[in-house]
């Protein structure tokens, strides 16, 4: 609930306070006031990063650690502008340091490396359909073997279902597929969507029908159809290969669509 409110005015009621209160406590002696608005500033620029970042902060536990170190830092900073307590940090020099100098440092650490894995996990993820989990076509420049069969696919039927049984069992339909498609890959094998219903796999060189036939097995029971086209290529005749099984693919469409009969 408090964190839909906007936080920028938060952030400014935040401020807003905590310059008040410097005002109000100034005649009973703080250090810089100039430090003191500085610290102010920048603990709110926290504070309100925290606010506007807080779904990725909260779902990496080294930004949420760093996060916590820098407010800690910076509530430690704002403290020892307060003579009675910088007094005391004084005396104790280095465990001063490690409040100060030390929570910095970690914070910058933690924050380093959980920037680091959100940049990977997002890079990932853009090359993942959000639907099926399969990859998309921004993945097609790393495909894993360097000569392979490329099947295309494309389910047959797709539109009818979603008309007479509706969009969620369509997709329903697309997941399912996308299911065996992936079941039935061995290692360096890669399954893609690359449209609504359209998909491709990149299996090792001569097995393309070994692995249809392993679809048919998978949905041997369900009513899931597909039409499909095979092409051998190299990453360098990749983009022919894709042209001519897709081709492929829709002369056998046409072809089960003229005879009637359901692949
Ligand atoms: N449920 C669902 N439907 C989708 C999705 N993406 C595309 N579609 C639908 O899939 C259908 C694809 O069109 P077509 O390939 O012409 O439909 P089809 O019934 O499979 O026709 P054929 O390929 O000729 O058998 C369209 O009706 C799209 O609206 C999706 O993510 N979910």
């Amino acid at each position: 609930m408090f964190y839909k409110k906007p936080p920028f005015i938060i952030s400014a009621i935040i401020l807003l306070c905590l310059l008040a209160m410097i005002n109000v406590y100034q005649p009973f002696g703080f250090g810089s006031l100039a430090d003191l608005y500085f610290e102010s500033c920048t603990f709110v620029v926290l504070i309100y990063i925290y606010l506007t970042a807080f779904q990725a902060i909260k779902s990496y536990i080294f930004l949420r650690l760093g996060g916590i170190s820098l407010l800690f830092n910076k509530i430690y900073d704002l403290l020892t502008e307060i003579p009675f307590i910088e007094n005391h940090s004084d005396r104790f020099e280095t465990l001063d340091t490690i409040f100060d100098d030390g929570s910095l440092l970690v914070s910058v650490i933690f924050i380093a490396i959980g920037i680091t894995r959100m940049t990977k996990n997002l890079v990932k993820q853009s090359s993942k359909d959000e639907l099926t989990g399969l990859y998309n076509r921004k993945k097609f420049p790393e495909i894993r073997l360097d000569v392979f069969e490329l099947i295309y696919f494309d389910l047959n039927g797709l539109k009818s279902v979603n008309d007479t049984k509706g969009h969620a069992v369509g997709d329903l339909m697309i997941i399912r597929f996308s299911q065996v498609l992936r079941q039935a890959c061995l290692a360096n094998e890669m399954a893609f969507r690359v449209g609504g219903d359209e998909f491709v796999v990149t299996v090792q060189p001569e097995r393309a029908n070994e692995y249809i036939n392993q679809l048919y097995m998978l949905l041997e029971n369900e009513a899931i159809y597909f039409s499909y086209g095979i092409e051998r290529a190299t990453k360098t005749t990749f983009n022919d290969a894709l042209v001519r099984s897709d081709k492929a693919m829709y002369a056998m469409k046409t072809q089960s669509k003229a005879s009637n009969v359901t692949i």
